[in-house]
């Protein structure tokens, strides 16, 4: 069947959409966010009118009838920890998103907004694969504090696309191998990816992993400690992440205009520009190690791969561990359309989110 369905991806420094029709994209678009404007909110739920107007405003130019859709679906934001899979938007999930109980980030907005255009005109709206899909192993819990526990939350849709497409086109199943997979965007997770299940993780937000454009990653701590003790706790946060990283050193989220920086001669940015490279190799390496050495492939994806000399960096220094597949930007508007439309079609059911505790409770 050839339902038509719309799909909604709010990013950390952009927001995509695409409406399909089955597997044929009709259009999509991206709009992307500097940093001099996010700064201007105080928190990511303010930023629901801000995003829904770029999607409106595309759709209008479009001249797409909203009555026209089938469904409409979001990417899943900070949720309970869940299973991968497509899930329906319930009151459960808007409510643990408006209140942000797990915390905040761009892609909470993705089930708010799919759920204000479905009600509008009483469709389905789903999520799929959201940034806390859990498939940890125990071991990679253990933080080093009784009282902390590592978390997965990462660019799960993109992993398991990215994983998937590459897996497709050199002949092998996803599953039946195991990766290194990196998404390299406004936020970096780097997963190892056994068997189809993602065992091991740098929690996105958390300063955990490499710095990103906007995020801190991990920082020595009694510093950080210092710096906490000096800010509100809200601006502390903000200084990890939106503020943190790229946009800390060079006052930008956007990698191209770095780029562009370091190919015009400038030393503070092509030193940030190499960190990070340097940074993301590192953490690749690791997630070699909790494959015991045993990697058929390294995926690089994400909006930071479409840019050779970042690329070429981690390339250079990873290229001895397996072959590196580059895999630009992301397919998750098509792994959104693909999830809903499995639902849509009979071949997979939705799943229920059921919310859950947390911890300390
Ligand atoms: N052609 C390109 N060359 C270099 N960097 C790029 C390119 N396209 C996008 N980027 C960078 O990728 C980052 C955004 O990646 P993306 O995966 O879209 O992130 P998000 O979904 O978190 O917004 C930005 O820093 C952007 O500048
Ligand atoms: C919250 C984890 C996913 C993430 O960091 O996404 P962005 O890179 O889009 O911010």
């Amino acid at each position: 069947m050839s339902n038509v369905i719309l799909t909604i991806n709010p990013g950390s420094t952009s927001t995509k959409m695409a409406v399909y029709r089955g597997v044929t994209c009709l259009f999509q678009h991206t709009g992307s966010h500097p940093t001099t404007e996010l700064k201007t909110f105080p928190s990511i739920i303010a930023q629901y009118d801000y995003r829904t107007n770029f999607i409106k405003t595309k759709l209008a130019e479009e001249n797409l009838v909203l009555s026209d859709l089938d469904a409409v679906v979001g990417r899943g934001g900070l949720l309970a920890p869940m299973a991968s899979g497509t899930y329906t938007i319930n009151e459960q999930m808007l409510a643990d998103l408006r209140t942000a109980t797990y915390g905040e980030h761009a892609s909470n907005l993705g089930a708010l907004m799919a759920h204000r255009i479905s009600e509008l005109h009483s469709i389905p709206a789903f999520i799929v694969d959201p940034v806390v899909v859990d498939e940890l192993q125990p071991i990679a819990r253990i933080s080093g504090h009784a009282r902390i526990e590592r978390k997965s939350i990462f660019h799960a849709l993109n992993h398991k696309a990215a994983g998937r497409k590459v897996a497709k086109r050199i002949g092998v199943a996803y599953e039946q191998k195991n990766w290194v997979i990196a998404h390299l965007g406004g936020g970096i997770s780097v997963g190892a990816h056994r068997n189809g299940r993602v065992i091991d993780v740098n929690n996105a937000l958390d300063g955990d992993g490499p710095f990103s454009p906007e995020r801190s990653g991990g920082l020595p701590m009694m510093q950080t400690v210092a710096l906490a003790d000096e800010l509100s706790s809200a601006a502390f946060y903000r200084q990890l992440v939106g503020q943190g990283g790229v946009v800390s050193y060079l006052g930008t989220n956007d990698l191209r205009v770095v780029e562009q920086r370091v190919i015009a001669g400038e030393m503070a940015a092509n030193v940030v520009f190499e960190a990070m490279a340097y940074q993301v190799s590192k953490e690749i390496g690791a997630c070699a190690v909790v494959l015991d050495g045993e990697v058929d492939g390294v995926i690089l994806t994400g909006g930071l791969a479409n840019s050779a000399l970042f690329t070429a960096m981690i390339s250079k220094k990873c290229q001895w561990l397996a072959p590196i597949y580059i895999e630009p930007g992301e397919d998750e508007l098509e792994a959104l359309n693909e999830g809903a439309q499995r639902v849509l079609n009979g071949d997979e059911q939705a799943k229920t989110y059921e919310g859950g505790r947390l911890d300390g409770e």
